[in-house]
């Protein structure tokens, strides 16, 4: 009763038909216009309300944050990782005391004696180094960027980086990079609408054999540290983790080994995807606006919630679309263009708009926000610095569309890799 109005949903499908199955972020935009920044839907029969621009995003995310930080147990990512440790984890203790331990395990890790910015940079020399082996080639940096965020996560969790030519790390990356496109995607929907498929070997299995594969990596990493670690001198998020299960022995607490290795698949995936994701689709754009590189520079209710004066009963699955902020025409000078001016006011000083919220808002906020600026910001200006990125003068016409998934990320592409000297203004065929 009084659920937000939204496209009238058949039986069973609810509102899927409805929805172009390999990416339905046109089709919210479409419901939009037509029901405004608050609609409903169904995902088979699961309601689910989806809030569209950064004030609707904010209302409910920042002004009701308890009641929107809720995750759904019914969502296949969730059954792969048993709604453990933060991502999945459901609002309540276990959340609250793994996001607490991660916050300040990553905080206290800058502060260490190899600070964040040192791990960083470590990474960035080895993506110049092979930028200028590629010096006058063209190269797609898809596996360079995966490779450097990858490595940066696990020297902070797991207290070493890999080799970039380890074929055990490629795959481990390339499992990540498969289990985020089929945990939010078509298949995903299927088993979520439709319990009975589970027991077919459809698509979907694989999503828990690239999990599984993961899990076994990160079981051994912990199996070695338990072996070798000292009380009271961490190397890393690993060491950290056991030092408090030491400590916590004769308390009631949600911290335990299993919790540990999804807390360590959260952090190892999340902060693989999104970033390297980002460096991709930035360079993209900056190959075919090289002006600017000339210039320095789903969750969930927990009980029943009211929005906008809808009800919204507990079990709501919550879409906040947060795209829909971040070229809403009202909030940007150039709403669909890659302009820095977007970020300066009238004098050239930088602002942060109020709809910029890539990382989202409220109790779920990204807790690798800080880790993620530090990386893009170190990354990109050391490589612009160093060299221009051009796009390939046989390369056709740059594909802008983004492939949907949990993380979403361009198509392949390459690059041309050329010295810059300094001042040097880089130039593009395109
Ligand atoms: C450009 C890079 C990144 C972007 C755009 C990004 C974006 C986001 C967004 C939008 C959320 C909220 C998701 C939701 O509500 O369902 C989130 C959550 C999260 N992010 Fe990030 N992220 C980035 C980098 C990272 C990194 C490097 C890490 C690793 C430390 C990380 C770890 C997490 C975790 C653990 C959560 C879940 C928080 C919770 O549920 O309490 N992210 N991120």
């Amino acid at each position: 009763k009084n659920f937000p109005p939204g496209p009238t949903p058949v039986p069973f499908f609810g509102n899927l038909h409805q929805l172009d199955r390999t990416n339905p972020l046109k089709d919210f935009d479409k419901f939009a216009q037509h029901y405004g920044s608050i609609y409903g839907l169904f995902i088979g029969s699961q309601p689910a309300v989806v809030l569209t621009g950064q004030k609707m995003i904010r209302e409910a995310l920042i002004t009701k944050a308890v009641e929107f930080a809720g995750r759904s147990d019914n969502m296949m990512v969730s059954h792969v990782t048993q709604s453990k440790g933060v991502i999945m984890a459901d609002y309540g203790e276990s959340w609250r005391e793994h996001r607490r331990f991660a916050l300040s395990t990553l905080r206290n890790f800058g502060l260490g004696k190899r600070s964040m910015e040192q791990r960083i940079l470590e990474e960035v020399k080895y993506i110049c180094s092979h930028l200028e082996e590629s010096a006058g080639k063209s190269i797609d940096p898809k596996h360079l960027y995966h490779q450097a965020a990858s490595n940066i996560i696990a020297s902070i969790i797991f207290g070493s980086r890999f080799n970039h030519q380890d074929e055990y790390f490629q795959t481990l990356i390339i499992s990540i990079e498969k289990l985020t496109k089929i945990v939010i995607g078509q298949w995903a929907m299927l088993n979520e609408i439709a319990p009975v498929l589970r027991i077919f070997p459809l698509p979907f299995c694989k999503a828990f054999q690239y999990y599984g594969e993961i899990k076994n990596h990160i079981l051994k990493v912990v199996d070695e540290h338990t072996r070798s670690r000292v009380t009271g001198e961490p190397r890393d998020l690993i060491d950290c983790y056991l030092e408090e299960i030491e400590k916590r022995v004769d308390q009631c607490t949600t911290f335990d080994v299993s919790q540990m290795a999804t807390l360590l698949f959260d952090l190892f995936a999340a902060g693989t995807e999104t970033t390297s994701n980002t460096l991709r689709t930035l360079t993209l754009y900056l190959m075919t606006h090289t002006h600017i590189q000339g210039k320095e520079c789903s969750g969930m209710v927990t009980t029943n919630a009211q929005l906008r004066g809808y009800n919204i009963p507990k079990g709501t699955i919550i879409i906040p679309y947060l795209s829909s902020a971040l070229r809403e025409e009202s909030q940007w000078k150039f709403p669909h263009e890659f302009n820095p001016q977007n970020f300066l006011n009238d004098k050239g000083e930088f602002v942060k708009p109020d709809a910029f919220m890539p990382f989202s808002a409220g109790s779920r906020v990204c807790l690798g926000e800080n880790l993620a600026r530090m990386e893009l910001f170190l990354i990109l200006v050391t490589v612009l610095r160093r060299f221009c990125l051009v796009w390939p003068e046989d390369a056709g016409e740059p594909d802008f569309k983004l492939i949907y998934g949990g993380t979403q990320s361009v198509k392949p592409y390459r690059l041309t890799v050329q010295l810059r000297t300094p001042g040097q203004t880089c130039k593009s065929v395109y």
